[in-house]
């Protein structure tokens, strides 16, 4: 039998004790919770969130990719810079004025736990975090990449809990060619701590990464120039580009995050047709780790309760986070309450 308590919640900034109205429109906290875990038996973990929004509006998570957070957009109390801050905000489908967001850090995502992740332990920490938090069930779930295929756990484990599913860019399992990609990246990370140049190979590997989150088309507009020789050397016009994204995600990510959760997208695989709640699927045609073609077969197994829009993006599997306008038209739709205007 699974197992799995919540046994301590803290939270910042400390909220009113006796008025619901008088709470901070942005808190964060963290609980501890005892979780069988699917390939690695029971374990102690953290889980941290972060809850925005007014506290009687229905509850929405939001949950990103693998390198996202519980931070899902900058608000009043935590001003930096979230992971989604385009998708959030006044008069948007994420309006924290109408709906309550909860973000998390995925199990795994502080580099603490060196075992392997299975999609289903994020469901089941989520699970776990709402009972802490007294949320009975959200009214929705929107994950992109990642986040949707814990979705698609959440609306198979947990379907109690969650009133629809908008599950982007994420499929019921990965495309072996996905998987193959991510395969070598983890290599890289390897080959990088055989050369006790641990962040070098991470570095490399983000970067492999980025050219599978965007498309050639993308690529052939932004970086057409000519190669240049530095230091007798050809440096090629992207190379910029890419070391200031391997650059950045080494100064966030620690090894044991990239690739524990790197290896748990690969590790996911659901039966669509259980997945017992409305389900819209969003895919991205030119996605090159996600092909349309699964998602649709993703749709085609959710029988009746389920339906696909498409988007046609240069950004590719980045799609959910640069071309924002569509997405939130996408998301009004799908999170709109009976009664609320279009
Ligand atoms: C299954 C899964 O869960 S996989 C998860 C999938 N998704 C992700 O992890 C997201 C991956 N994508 C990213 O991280 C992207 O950078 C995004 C979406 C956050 C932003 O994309 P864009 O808006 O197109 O930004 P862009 O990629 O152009 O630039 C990113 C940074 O590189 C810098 N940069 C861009 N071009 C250059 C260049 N030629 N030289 C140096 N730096 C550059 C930018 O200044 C920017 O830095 P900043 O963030 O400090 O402003």
């Amino acid at each position: 039998m699974r197992f799995a308590t919540a046994t301590a919640i803290r939270d910042y900034p400390p909220a009113a004790p006796d008025s619901a109205a008088l709470a901070p429109a942005a808190v964060r906290g963290e609980i501890d919770v005892r979780l069988a875990m699917r390939h690695a038996g029971e374990r102690t973990l953290r889980l941290r969130y972060e809850l925005v929004g007014r506290v009687d509006a229905p509850v929405v998570l939001v949950a990103g990719g693998i390198s996202a957070h519980r931070h899902i957009a900058a608000n009043a109390v935590f001003g930096e810079k979230g992971w989604a801050d385009g998708l959030v905000g006044c008069g948007r489908a994420l309006d924290p004025a109408h709906r309550r967001l909860l973000g998390l850090d995925f199990i795994g995502a502080d580099g603490e736990l060196d075992v392997p992740i299975d999609t289903a332990d994020q469901a089941d920490a989520v699970a776990l975090l709402l009972d802490a938090l007294g949320i009975d069930s959200l009214h929705g779930c929107v994950g992109y990449s990642y986040g949707a295929l814990v979705g698609q756990q959440l609306a198979i484990r947990h379907p109690q809990r969650l009133g629809r599913l908008v599950a982007v860019s994420g499929a019921h399992r990965p495309h072996p060619y996905a998987s193959a990609w991510r395969a070598l990246q983890r290599r890289a990370v390897a080959l990088g701590q055989l050369q006790c140049a641990e962040s070098h190979g991470l570095a490399l590997a983000r970067q492999f990464a980025m050219l599978s989150y965007r498309t050639p088309e993308e690529f052939g507009e932004r970086f057409d120039a000519q190669p240049e020789v530095v230091n007798g050397r050809v440096r090629v016009a992207a190379e910029d580009y890419l070391d200031a994204a391997g650059a950045q995600y080494v100064a966030r990510t620690r090894v044991n995050a990239y690739l524990r959760l790197s290896e748990s997208i690969d590790l996911h695989r659901v039966e669509p047709a259980a997945i017992g709640v409305p389900t819209l699927v969003v895919a991205v045609e030119g996605d090159r780790l996600v092909p349309l073609s699964d998602l649709v077969s993703l749709v085609e197994g959710l029988g009746t309760r389920g339906s696909l829009r498409v988007l046609r993006s240069p950004y590719g599997h980045d799609a959910f986070l640069k071309e924002t306008d569509r997405i939130d038209a996408i998301l009004a739709n799908a999170l709109r309450l009976p009664g609320e205007n279009a």
